[in-house]
């Protein structure tokens, strides 16, 4: 019941969808437009946003944003990692553990699984999301497990097969939610939806295109099963409020009544 109840803070449920405003960046150094955290969340409050995905520190000083009935829910970064200068090591720790993100009142926990790393590496993560997704278990918290690749890779196909393969790993390990990157292509989407029975949801990326070309690659994800979104610097790198406008047509597109 508790992780129900959790889920239910992040996806409405008429739709089963989501509109998540990350604003968790600043844990990796500065980051333009989220200079100052608080002011930004308090700026681009609006009931379009279903839940924001932030550090505890921003959590704490922006606690008024998350007071009362129809606030957004809370979805704790809840770990962190670094390589050294040449990208040829990557550390990967806990920053909360599940106890403590459900004493906080957080409804889920987000971590990074990185895959085109080398084999020791990889394990390690996996074995610390292993070890997380067993913990949240016993305090019904859900783990949202974000699969990523350190660097491009130039061959379209490639890119798409290595990201498939690191949400394969995310969803065998027991992830309750993929955060995932766009993989270039709507049939790889598609098969995503298909092979993994959890909710999917796609992240940003850096600031570029158009506002239709987003509006455009949202409205196609959702079209084929996507549950939603977690759009940052293409949101709170504009003006706030272009970034409300943008916000509100996202939240359209996400929870448009479909057959
Ligand atoms: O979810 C995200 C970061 O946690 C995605 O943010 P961007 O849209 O800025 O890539």
């Amino acid at each position: 019941m508790g992780k129900s109840l959790r889920l239910s803070r992040i996806f409405r449920r008429d739709t089963g969808n989501t509109l998540i405003l990350p604003v968790d960046h600043g844990i990796g150094g500065s980051i333009e437009g989220l200079e100052n955290p608080v002011k930004t969340l308090k700026e681009l409050q609006t009931p379009d946003i279903d839940a924001i995905l932030l550090n505890d520190g921003v959590a704490r000083q922006a606690e008024e944003v998350f007071h009362g009935k129809g606030a957004p829910g809370r979805m704790l970064n809840s770990d962190v990692f670094s390589y050294e200068v040449k990208n040829e090591r990557m550390e990967h720790h806990l920053t909360f553990s599940p106890e403590i993100a459900v004493r906080k009142g957080y409804d889920c926990m987000k971590l990074v699984l990185f895959w085109d790393r080398p084999a020791e590496e990889r394990m390690r993560s996996m074995k610390l999301i292993a070890s997380v997704i067993e913990e949240a278990e016993k305090w019904e918290i859900p783990v949202l497990v974000e699969p990523l690749i350190s660097k491009p890779i130039e061959d379209p196909k490639e890119q798409a097969k290595v990201l498939t393969d690191a949400n394969r790993a995310a969803f065998e390990l027991g992830a309750d939610i993929l955060k995932a990157a766009h993989p270039g292509d709507t049939k790889t989407l598609e098969n995503w939806v298909k092979y993994f029975d959890i909710p999917i949801i796609l992240l940003g990326g850096s600031k570029s295109g158009t506002t239709e070309d987003l509006v455009n690659m949202v409205d196609d994800a959702i079209n084929v099963g996507i549950n939603g979104v977690a759009i940052g610097r293409n949101i709170w790198q504009r003006p706030p409020k272009e970034a409300k406008e943008l916000l509100a047509r996202f939240a359209e597109i996400i929870h448009k009544p479909r057959n």
